[in-house]
């Protein structure tokens, strides 16, 4: 029983000791394998730690969403083609089904995470499969078993084999209660949608793993992203994608949105960036393992305006969605990520002139070659 013993001795440890000091806890934990599904007898057996390995081997849950083949790219010329698989539950376009190893996985099938992860050695396990804001309250139920049994799946498979852990969280983690303006990292959090209780939970839950197991969880809190070849998959923050399609298209854009709604945001290279660099980052130089990241801060208003620099002649409407609405003046204003810039250097490249620029060019080639074939 002396497993049995160290454990107790080491949970009581941590119990008395309130401060995220806990080093030496983690330690202790990481060195007797113990698993939360009680996996113990082989645990260190299937344990793979990322020194054993040039390259980390990357998993990439919820890949073909607005984030994760981006994500996947950006990883695939830092690690090889070969070492970052994406896995989603739908079936991928041809052009990513081609650029690289891609796997069904369902992150509510326990076993087949597992399996995945032995047979291809996973070491680092990006979780993004999530059902967003607005369709999380669509759907609350289904919200619910993806965003919440999903990521105690992902929790234990990372746990009992030793990968470092990466899940996002969002600006809709706060909710009304929250300082709004700005939204610092440690503060009230008590959002009133099922996705923001569901990254609370995540943001707990990880930060729970890592002191009590010495898991490597590792969470940004994303704003609202923006990207012009993939698409938002039912957010709040969606019409700041969807302006630039409609404006370089018809040149008419109806907002679901108040035109003073002012929301964090930022452009998709800042964020995969940013994921890249706190997965890198030297365990030392993270006193937190969840931090906020910021860019720019606008309302509808102020980027149609931005947008109406380039295109004159565009036309905004309101037609205004309650749900929505309603989410959005529940969440952080401008968000406050001086701790991640003081702790592993974060630091944004785009604003919202650089961000509109950028777009407008990326999506005005590309209709402009459909329009040529
Ligand atoms: N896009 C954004 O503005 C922000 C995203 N985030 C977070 O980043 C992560 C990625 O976001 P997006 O790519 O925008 O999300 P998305 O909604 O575009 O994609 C999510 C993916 O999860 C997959 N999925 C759903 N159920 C699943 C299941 N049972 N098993 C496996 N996969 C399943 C879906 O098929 C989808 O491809 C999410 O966790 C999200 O909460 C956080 C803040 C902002
Ligand atoms: C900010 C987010 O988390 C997402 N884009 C949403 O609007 O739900």
């Amino acid at each position: 029983m002396p497993v049995i013993r160290t454990l107790s001795k080491v949970a009581k440890q941590a119990l008395l000791n309130p401060g995220c000091g806990c080093q030496p806890i983690t330690v202790a934990v990481r060195t007797i394998s113990f698993s939360p599904r009680q996996v113990t007898s082989d645990a260190s057996f299937h344990s793979v730690s990322f020194s054993e390995t040039d390259h980390p081997k990357v998993l990439i849950t919820g890949g073909l969403g607005q984030l994760g083949v981006g994500l996947a790219k950006r990883l695939r010329k830092r690690f090889g083609n070969n070492n970052v698989i994406l896995s989603d539950i739908r079936k991928p376009p041809s052009h990513v089904f081609h650029s690289g190893p891609f796997i069904y996985s369902d992150i509510l099938d326990y076993k087949n995470l597992r399996e995945i992860v032995v047979n291809n050695r996973i070491t680092w396990l990006v979780h993004y499969s999530a059902l967003l804001s607005a369709v999380g309250e669509a759907n609350v139920s289904l919200a619910r078993d993806v965003n919440i049994t999903g990521l105690h799946n992902i929790l234990d498979i990372a746990a009992e084999h030793g990968l470092r852990l990466f899940v996002p969280s969002t600006i809709g983690a706060f909710g009304p209660t929250s300082p709004r303006n700005p939204t610092p990292d440690l503060c009230v959090q008590r959002p009133r949608t099922i996705y923001g209780v569901s990254k609370v939970h995540a943001e707990l839950m990880g930060e729970y793993y890592h002191h009590r197991y010495g898991l490597d969880f590792r969470c940004l809190r994303y704003p609202g992203i923006i990207s012009a070849d993939s698409q938002p998959g039912g957010g709040t923050t969606d019409y700041a994608v969807a302006i630039f399609h409609d404006a370089v298209k018809t040149g008419k854009f109806e907002c679901n949105l108040k035109p003073e709604t002012r929301l964090p945001m930022m452009y998709i290279d800042d964020c995969l960036r940013a994921t890249v660099e706190m997965m890198e980052a030297p365990a030392d130089t993270l006193s937190m393992r969840t931090y906020n990241i910021n860019a720019m801060s606008f309302s509808p208003e102020e980027l149609a305006q931005e947008v109406q620099k380039q295109l004159p002649d565009l036309e905004v409407t309101y037609d205004i969605d309650q749900v929505r609405q309603a989410i959005a003046d529940s969440w952080p204003m401008n968000f406050d990520d001086s701790n991640a810039r003081n702790d592993w250097g974060w630091k944004h490249d785009y604003d919202l002139p650089e961000l509109v620029q950028t777009m407008l060019n990326y999506i005005g080639s590309d209709s402009r070659i459909s329009q040529a074939n």
